[in-house]
């Protein structure tokens, strides 16, 4: 586990766009890639599109979803639709190659219908790289502290979370686990409390949060904090 600190958002998001750059790179024949939702990641979109989006053949990308808010795609919390906005419009990714999180049919066949997708694509729930973000209740994807209960590599949430309160549909531990290279991008602002907790003394709070509890060897905390 590596923890990496930014000036700021601009800095942080060069970083992770090329990590998302050299990620592709060893695994150019087929890269396996989970985003985050969330504004966080959009800085890193920018980034991809303006430096990278030409050195890429997007054929060989294949995009899913850490976690969706369980609201229609045209609403502007769905991470799929921020996502698509943001990032997925303004590269020539065949459309084959994006996997969503749908949330036109009930919230029970959504987790099926997704982890079947997955199933097809992947050898054993294996991504290449999976982005996370990391919320001010240490929150990861949708796994959230006070509902970690649910096994299976997809599951749903019992209560809704966020603004608005929402249901959502999120990867569990043991997917995320088994990634090459696992990417957390938070910004300090509205999160000190975890993010000071984890970039002065991460042993203390191993296990403490969703976000500190993955075993995986290969994990990135890249944290923008102004001024730092
Ligand atoms: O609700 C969510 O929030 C987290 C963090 O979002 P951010 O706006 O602070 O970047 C995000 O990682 C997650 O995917 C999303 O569903």
């Amino acid at each position: 586990m590596k923890i990496y600190l930014f000036k700021n958002e601009d800095e942080m998001a060069n970083r992770s766009a090329k990590l998302f750059y050299e990620e592709y790179l060893k695994n150019s024949n087929s890269f396996k890639v989970m985003l985050s939702g969330g504004s966080t990641p959009i800085n890193m979109y920018k980034i991809i599109i303006s430096e990278y989006k030409d050195k890429i053949n997007w054929e060989n990308v294949l995009i899913f979803f850490g976690d969706e808010r369980f609201i229609s795609e045209n609403s502007s919390n769905n991470n799929y639709k921020n996502t698509y906005e943001n990032f997925l419009k303004h590269i020539p990714i065949p459309k084959s190659n994006i996997f969503k999180i749908r949330t036109d049919i009930p919230i029970e066949k959504s987790i099926i219908d997704y982890e079947n997708k997955i199933i097809t694509k992947t050898k054993n729930y294996k991504f290449n790289l999976i982005y996370l973000g990391i919320g001010n209740d240490g929150h990861t994807a949708s796994l959230f502290p006070d509902e970690l209960k649910k096994k299976g590599f997809i599951i749903y949430t019992e209560k809704e979370h966020g603004n608005p309160p929402l249901k959502r549909i999120s990867v569990n531990f043991d997917l995320i686990e088994k990634a090459d290279k696992i990417i957390f991008m938070s910004n300090y602002k509205k999160k000190e409390k975890v993010l000071n907790q984890i970039i002065e003394n991460f042993e203390t709070v191993k296990n403490k949060y969703p976000t500190t509890s993955l075993k995986n060897q290969n994990i990135y905390y890249l944290i923008a904090k102004d001024g730092y």
